[in-house]
């Protein structure tokens, strides 16, 4: 199918249509992708990388209409960060993809097996999980990492990225589709929805037959239509927030360059700090050394009423702070009398995303990770290592914080499931 977009005067039946007929194409593709073998994916994203880097002129071109549409759509000075693409981006993005292709594939990939005592062979190897329905926001790097993840764990992916980016993720894919014929791969295994109509979502959700997974990565009203309306498994988290815990056994030099990092690296992404615990044993020494730190950094302080008694000046914070994901350069603080109220404090307001002690007591650290409820728990490190990237999957399509099928960051191995292969000689069941 061409990567466009549908006429605008298409009716609702002509929508539905359209869809289908992609969705049962993606279905199709994905049982083509399969069990290509790896060397002819990973040309495929040698040649990706390659043609983003030639390619450049036009893919500018085509995110320039898109930021020049932004300002009327009333993105804000971050969303249009996320929607512009540069030659150094766009290069970065070409990196990435050549890293994917030095990814081991997950596909054929023996996860476990035994020969049985009469002889049977049991063997578990992965395979793909079939097409993938991923719905996210206007950030064109994402479209391309995605279907490079895609692909080489042998799925096919329906993209379906925010309208703000619309001309360039059709001119993506576009190329990407390109490359796959060329490659011998099948062109269909990259679609885009190939409408902003909010409409066309709620179809690809009721259609299992042909979707096996969606990933839904964006705002919490998404994640809630989502899992509200699909008829087959969703991979998710609804928001990330995160905190660290300064225990009385921290090193404080450490406790301060962690926060810091955890709270204004990039305060805009799921797995940066939200919220600060603070032992009581050092809270007199630590709080007036952290606030001056996380102030410097323009950070506005949220504290419970003993922080607000040692940080004069700063706001109270309120029960809906504690539950808050603010993206923003805001944090809650509390101070805590001990490690199981810290605990306790996390799993009550926490999203179960990541959350981190900082503590030289190997006990204290232990219970921590033992009892936190959470995707991942940081022992001594920034929340904002939670990434694909950084825990050495290579990249990620997204972060989960399901217990089933994935949890933590989601590679090529969590775009797989597995089947067994069962081999006799003849064997037969007394
Ligand atoms: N907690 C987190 O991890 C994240 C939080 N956010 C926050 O969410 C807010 C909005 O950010 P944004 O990036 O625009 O994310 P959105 O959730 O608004 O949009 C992400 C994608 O989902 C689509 N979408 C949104 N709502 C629906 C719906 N009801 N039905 C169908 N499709 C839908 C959007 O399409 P369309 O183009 O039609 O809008 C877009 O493709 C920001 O405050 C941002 O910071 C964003 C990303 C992650
Ligand atoms: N793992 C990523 C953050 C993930 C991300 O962008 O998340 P989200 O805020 O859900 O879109 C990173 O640290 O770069």
């Amino acid at each position: 199918m061409k990567a466009t977009t549908l006429p605008a005067e298409s009716g609702a039946d002509a929508l539905q249509a359209s869809c289908r007929a992609l969705a049962e194409r993606a279905r199709q593709a994905a049982r083509e992708l399969a069990w290509v073998p790896s060397e002819r994916k990973n040309r495929w994203l040698l040649a990706v990388a390659e043609a983003l880097e030639r390619e450049q002129d036009s893919l500018l071109r085509a995110n320039a209409e898109d930021m020049a549409a932004a300002p009327q759509r009333g993105l804000n000075a971050a969303a249009l960060d996320r929607l512009k693409l540069t030659p150094a981006r766009l290069q970065a993005v070409a990196q990435g993809v050549r890293q994917v292709a030095l990814l081991p594939d997950p596909v054929g990939e023996i996860r476990g097996g035994e020969r049985r005592p009469n002889g049977l062979e049991v063997c578990k190897i992965g395979v793909p999980l079939g097409v993938i329905f991923f719905i996210y926001e206007s950030r064109p790097n994402v479209t391309v990492d995605a279907a490079a993840l895609c692909v080489k764990s042998g799925n096919a992916v329906i993209l379906r990225g925010g309208s703000e980016a619309l001309q360039t993720n059709l001119a993506l894919t576009q190329l990407l589709r390109t490359l796959l014929a060329r490659c011998g791969l099948p062109e269909d295994a990259i679609q885009s929805v190939p409408t902003s109509d909010r409409a066309a979502v709620g179809y690809f959700l009721r259609w299992p037959d042909c979707i096996d997974l969606v990933i839904p990565r964006g705002g919490k009203s998404l994640i809630e239509r989502v899992v509200a309306e699909a008829r087959m498994p969703v991979l998710k988290h609804y928001d990330g927030n995160c905190h660290v815990y300064v225990d009385a056994a921290a090193d404080l030099d450490m406790a301060e360059r962690i926060i810091v990092n955890a709270k204004c690296q990039r305060p805009g992404v799921c797995n940066a700090a939200e919220s600060l615990l603070v032992h009581a044993n050092i809270a007199d020494i630590f709080l007036p050394r952290i606030a001056a730190a996380l102030q410097q950094h323009g950070v506005e302080l949220r504290g419970c009423p003993e922080t607000c008694r040692r940080l004069p000046g700063i706001t109270p914070a309120t029960e809906e702070d504690y539950a808050q994901e603010y993206l923003d350069l805001i944090l809650s603080i509390k101070v805590v009398h001990s490690l199981e109220e810290a605990i306790e404090h996390i799993n009550t307001y926490g999203s179960h995303h990541t959350d981190a002690i900082v503590t030289r007591d190997l006990q204290a650290a232990r219970l921590f990770a033992q009892r936190v409820d959470s995707a991942a728990v940081m022992i001594n490190a920034s929340t904002r290592f939670h990434d694909g990237f950084e825990m050495g999957l290579g990249a990620e399509i997204g972060i989960s914080t399901d217990r089933f099928h994935a949890r933590g960051p989601c590679g090529l191995r969590e775009l797989t499931t597995y089947k067994y292969l069962v081999t006799g000689e003849g064997h037969i069941r007394e």
